[in-house]
């Protein structure tokens, strides 16, 4: 470990080394919008589902209102209420223009269904993975969304009960022997969740992959219907429980952290393309605290792995924990502090000493672009449902930015962490950001993630921040909450941000669209209806046609 920043932080990255020289699946089916086919899922009325969602009842008359509060009273959002049903495909009206080129499907995953029976869930991620899939072909667009089949979600259904330790929900014990077997399988880890909810990824050599942080919940699924195919088992035996939700994915690629839990530590592993084994890196021992840090993701340069050392670390008191804590899972440790940690990607060795590890007699540093709340894990528990579902219109969401971490690589022991840009140019909201994926751990100028106009309890805007100028061009609408900003680039551009955005949004009357932005100009230029609103999903990616 080389660095020791006196910041702390959590979110998502993305870096580069700062060089001297530098500165320099396609559906068959096509139905009307109105087609639906499915099952309804745990429940049997739409009322008796959401019971848990009642509207804000408000006593003033709506007029006398500011229009933010009517929105904040009288909406419920589709992003925060359980999918209608198990799934759903069909073609859907496009108003204005999608572009011809743009051709392949956009694959998004996320929390999706957060009841079973009459019990609902408390967190945002405790819900049944919702996979949606865009297809797009020659302007037309279709839509389709499924269920991840993991056992934890079949387990619930068969038995209409939680069956598996979610990010926040523990089932209940019926007797001791019961619980005694429960602990004994939370360090096997049979008792944890494979729900895949976080992420969905395509390996290089084209299976598709949904992801959250245990690595059991690794799911291959069919990117043309969203069938579930099976568990993707890792043939190697490293033997640890979790991973990071943010593999970083190429076709040469995947590269992941394993938190070692047991004895303090990371193991950074690199898998290629057809294989299932994991081969180690190198590992990183942690600088402070009792165990790891949360590393939900982590940036790399072209040469370089960055294992962040967030404050924020895993607490096994609280894995046992029948109620879950503010921080769920977690702790959080200030005094130990935050570390970040280089390390070589050819060697496996930390980068502790610059006379050996100069690439090129050019690397004088590393850049990390990272979405930071303020030093403050406040956002995990402003994530559950009830404060999701019942914003009374005051401003709640806490203050975040993009962090940029300069992490010199000439043995200083200190890095600095600054503003990339005025967190005002994005209402100080900030999560949910990526980049042109051709600029993965290059120099790259612009990041797309969810900003914030104020008042608001959830990022709910668009932002396309341009770090040179430090500036933002923002997407709103009142009352809307657009969901991860994905970023197709055009073929054969030559600019960084030729190409589209595409978001899905939850819009103030309960309904949702799918909305695409010229990343350019950051306009507007089609949209398409969706049958019924769809639940807030979280990360996603782009599988180009076969
Ligand atoms: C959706 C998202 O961003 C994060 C999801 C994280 C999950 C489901 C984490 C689950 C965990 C357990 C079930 C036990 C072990 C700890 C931890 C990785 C937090
Ligand atoms: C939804 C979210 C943060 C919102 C805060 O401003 C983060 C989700 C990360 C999951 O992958
Ligand atoms: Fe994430």
């Amino acid at each position: 470990m080389a660095f020791s920043l006196s910041y702390s932080t959590i979110g998502n990255y993305g870096s580069r080394s700062s060089m001297a020289a530098a500165n320099r699946g396609s559906s068959d089916s096509s139905s009307n919008i109105n087609d639906t086919f499915g099952q309804t899922i745990f429940g049997k009325n739409s009322k008796s589902r959401e019971s848990g969602v009642a509207r804000v009842a408000t006593d003033l008359p709506l007029v006398a209102r500011p229009p933010w509060k009517q929105v904040a009273t009288e909406r419920k959002l589709a992003a925060w209420t359980s999918v209608q049903q198990d799934r759903w495909e069909g073609e859907l009206v496009v108003q204005g223009e999608i572009p011809q080129w743009l051709s392949g499907t956009y694959l998004r995953n996320g929390p999706g269904l957060w009841h079973i029976g009459d019990y609902h869930f408390r967190h945002l991620f405790d819900g049944y993975a919702t996979l949606v899939r865009l297809h797009f072909d020659n302007g037309r667009l279709t839509m389709g969304h499924r269920q991840v089949e993991s056992d934890a979600y079949k387990a619930a259904r068969k038995n209409n009960k939680l069956c598996y330790r979610e990010f926040s929900e523990v089932p209940k014990h019926d007797n001791f022997l019961e619980y005694i077997g429960d602990l004994a399988n939370l360090f096997s880890g049979a008792s944890l969740t494979d729900n895949a909810n976080t992420g969905v990824v395509q390996l290089g050599d084209g299976r598709v992959v949904c992801l959250t942080e245990t690595i059991k919940g690794s799911i291959v699924i069919n990117p043309d219907n969203l069938e579930t195919l099976g568990k993707f088992e890792y043939s190697d035996s490293l033997g640890t429980l979790v991973h990071s939700a943010h593999p970083i994915v190429t076709e040469s690629e995947f590269l992941t952290l394993l938190p070692d839990l047991l004895n303090p530590g990371y193991l950074v592993v690199r898998m290629e393309p057809g294989s299932n084994e994991r081969k180690v890196i190198g590992r990183v021992e942690c600088r402070g605290g009792p165990s790891p840090g949360w590393v939900h993701s982590f940036p790399v340069t072209e040469h370089y792995v960055v294992v962040p050392e967030m404050p924020l670390r895993y607490c096994a008191q609280n894995l046992l924990r029948a109620e879950p804590t503010p921080l769920y899972k977690f702790e959080w440790h200030p005094e130990s502090k935050g570390f970040m940690h280089v390390m070589c990607k050819a060697s496996g060795k930390l980068v502790s000493f610059i006379k050996q590890h100069i690439y090129n007699g050019r690397v004088i540093g590393v850049i990390v672009d990272c979405c930071e709340h303020d030093a403050n894990p406040a956002i995990l528990d402003k994530l559950r449902l009830q404060n999701l579902r019942s914003w009374s219109g005051d401003d709640a969401l806490p203050d975040a930015r993009v962090g940029r971490f300069k992490i010199p690589l000439d043995g200083s022991p200190y890095g600095e962490l600054v503003d990339a840009l005025n967190p005002d140019e994005h209402g100080r909201g900030m999560d949910m950001c990526s980049i042109n994926p051709a600029y993965l751990g290059k120099k790259y100028r612009y990041a797309y993630a969810c900003g914030a106009q104020r008042p608001c309890n959830f990022p709910n805007t668009i932002t396309k921040i341009d770090l040179e100028q430090k500036k933002a061009k923002n997407w709103y609408e009142e009352g809307s909450v657009p969901s991860e900003p994905f970023f197709v680039a055009r073929p054969g551009a030559k600019k960084e941000d030729d190409g589209v955005v595409i978001s899905m949004v939850s819009d103030k009357n309960g309904e949702g669209y799918a909305l695409m932005l010229d990343t350019s100009t950051f306009e507007e230029i089609a949209r398409a209806k969706f049958p019924y609103g769809l639940p807030y999903g979280l990360h996603g990616c782009w599988v180009p046609n076969r």
